[in-house]
């Protein structure tokens, strides 16, 4: 059986301790690869090679040959599409036509757009005067950070370690990157399409593992990482923002979310629908910025639930080599029991269960896998952890509303603040409604359509700090200012 190893200063290497974890098909319920589990001195050897390296080559080039790498590991990516495709599909369980035109697509987008991006981003200047009338010039500069750690999580993992990957690259960091255990596969890949590019040993870096007292907790409780970019849920990243206060290092973090989708009744119904399936449901209803809340004006909201429950029970569940199937399992049986849990005190809470509820009977080995059920309840109160908890399953409650002033103050009632989704043809509406939204990512009359040149990121609970076109660089850079006496 395969197994996947550390990929530090361009070699790939296991762990010295000998020990591995299984890596589980979720599909199934079979192990697909064992990895190799970092201790401390595996994530030293990796943090140690990222310092080198930024003395080396790497920080020796120009933007121009710099970036021309970044495109020659996009390209690499593009060349061995269909590895990445089958690699992240058997990790994670999601169709391939989702991972196809999203995850390994954008895990090649992230690299070339940082790369265009850094070399056009202008940065400031200001000329002063000074008493004795010569003046002085101030200009600033951008300078890398250093050696960024990168802890990316499980639902869609290419996509997600090559959003922090790309940009941290472009400027001129070195990275050392921990992957989600349950999705270890493309990033260890990634070091072969780096090598083949020629990004220099060191540049890249990965260590295998789990989060507390595993490599997680190793990369961040070590002094000589300068930064950390971190996705996951929120309790995680308060534990990495106590460890990087030690030695004041800077932080990133995209978390969690329990989002709202809004439905005035003044939208396209079927546009609203659509998305909403999309909000709910995509992923296996894994994606931090789904909608599993719902709230829907009152005059349409019989209607929106007899749509929602037809257009759920047409999902299609199945393998990722299914081409019919438009949803997979959930990432494992694990976060199964997590889901299925939420799923009983849905009716523990009284509940109106409208579809789903339970688990899917699958033919075969696909028996053991971690399948679930669409899953659409009514009926609850504001206060049911249903609602109030991120579950981060294929599922939504959906409550009616009266007023627009209701519909804000529901969707600003938690403490997350990530993403929403607004349905109105009212272009007034839309504007106001957008402006007092506590988020940080509002769509209008869409969901996840993504312009990687925008800011990113959650207010509240959801995050501190935003990703995406210049913000990316801010985090990424240290900015310099050079006043020069004239
Ligand atoms: N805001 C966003 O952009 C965004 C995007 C995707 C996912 N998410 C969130 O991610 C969560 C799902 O992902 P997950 O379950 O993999 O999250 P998670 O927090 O359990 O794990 C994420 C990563 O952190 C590591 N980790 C866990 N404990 C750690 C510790 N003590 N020290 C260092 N590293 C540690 C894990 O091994 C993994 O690599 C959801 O809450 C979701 O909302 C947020
Ligand atoms: O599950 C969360 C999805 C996050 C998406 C992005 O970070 C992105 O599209 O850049």
């Amino acid at each position: 059986m395969k197994d996947i190893k550390h990929y530090i200063n361009g070699q790939y290497v296991g762990s010295a301790s000998g020990k591995l974890f299984d890596n589980i098909n979720p599909a199934n319920g079979q192990v697909i690869s064992k990895v190799h589990e970092a201790g401390r001195d595996e994530v030293d050897a990796a943090v140690q090679a990222a310092k080198a390296a930024l003395r080396g080559p790497w920080g020796k080039m120009t933007l121009d040959q710099r970036t021309a790498i970044l495109h020659k590991v996009a390209d690499g990516i593009n060349a061995r599409f269909d590895e990445f495709l089958d690699a992240e599909c058997l990790d994670t369980g999601k169709p391939k036509s989702l991972a196809r035109h999203i995850d390994i697509p954008r895990g090649a987008a992230n690299f070339k757009v940082f790369a265009d991006m850094v070399k056009n981003v202008p940065t400031e200047a200001f000329e002063m005067p000074t008493p004795d009338g010569t003046g002085a010039l101030n200009y600033a500069v951008r300078r890398p950070k250093g050696v960024i750690g990168v802890i990316s999580p499980w639902n869609l993992p290419l996509l997600l370690m090559t959003w922090k990957v790309g940009p941290a690259l472009a400027c001129g960091n070195t990275v050392v990157v921990k992957p989600s255990e349950e999705t270890p596969t493309t990033t260890a890949l990634l070091g072969e399409v780096m090598k083949d590019a020629g990004v220099p040993d060191g540049v890249y870096n990965v260590v295998h593992g789990f989060g507390g007292d595993s490599a997680g907790a190793f990369l961040t409780e070590h002094p000589d990482v300068d930064g950390f970019t971190f996705t996951g849920e929120t309790g995680t990243g308060e534990v990495i923002m106590k460890a990087a206060a030690r030695g004041i290092r800077d932080i990133s973090l995209e978390l969690g979310g329990k989002n709202a989708g809004l439905v005035f009744a003044d939208c396209d119904l079927d546009k609203a629908i659509e998305g909403t399936m999309r909000s709910a449901f995509a992923n296996c209803g894994q994606v931090c910025l789904g909608t599993e809340r719902v709230y829907v004006e009152r005059p349409i909201f019989d209607e929106f639930v007899t749509r929602l429950k037809v257009a759920a029970e047409e999902l299609r569940i199945g393998p990722p080599d299914d081409s019919d199937a438009s949803m997979g399992p959930l990432v494992s049986l694990k976060h199964r029991e997590k889901v299925l849990s939420y799923y009983q005190k849905a009716v523990d809470d009284g509940a109106t269960v409208v579809t789903g509820g339970g688990v899917p009977d699958m033919p075969g080995s696909l028996a053991g896998g971690a399948w679930v059920q669409p899953t659409i309840w009514t009926g609850l109160a504001d206060d049911s952890a249903v609602v109030t908890d991120e579950i981060f399953g294929p599922c939504c409650h959906i409550r009616p509303f009266d007023t627009e002033e209701e519909a804000i103050d529901l969707a600003n009632s938690l403490p997350y603040g990530l993403a929403s989704a607004i349905w109105t043809e009212n272009v007034t509406r839309a504007h106001r409604v957008a402006g007092q939204i506590e988020a940080g990512i509002i769509w209008v009359n869409s969901w996840f359509l993504r312009d990687l040149r925008t800011p990113f990121g959650g207010s509240k609970q959801s995050g501190v700090g935003r990703e995406g076109g210049v913000h990316s660089l801010e985090f990424y850079t240290e900015m310099k200012n050079v006043c020069i006496k004239l």
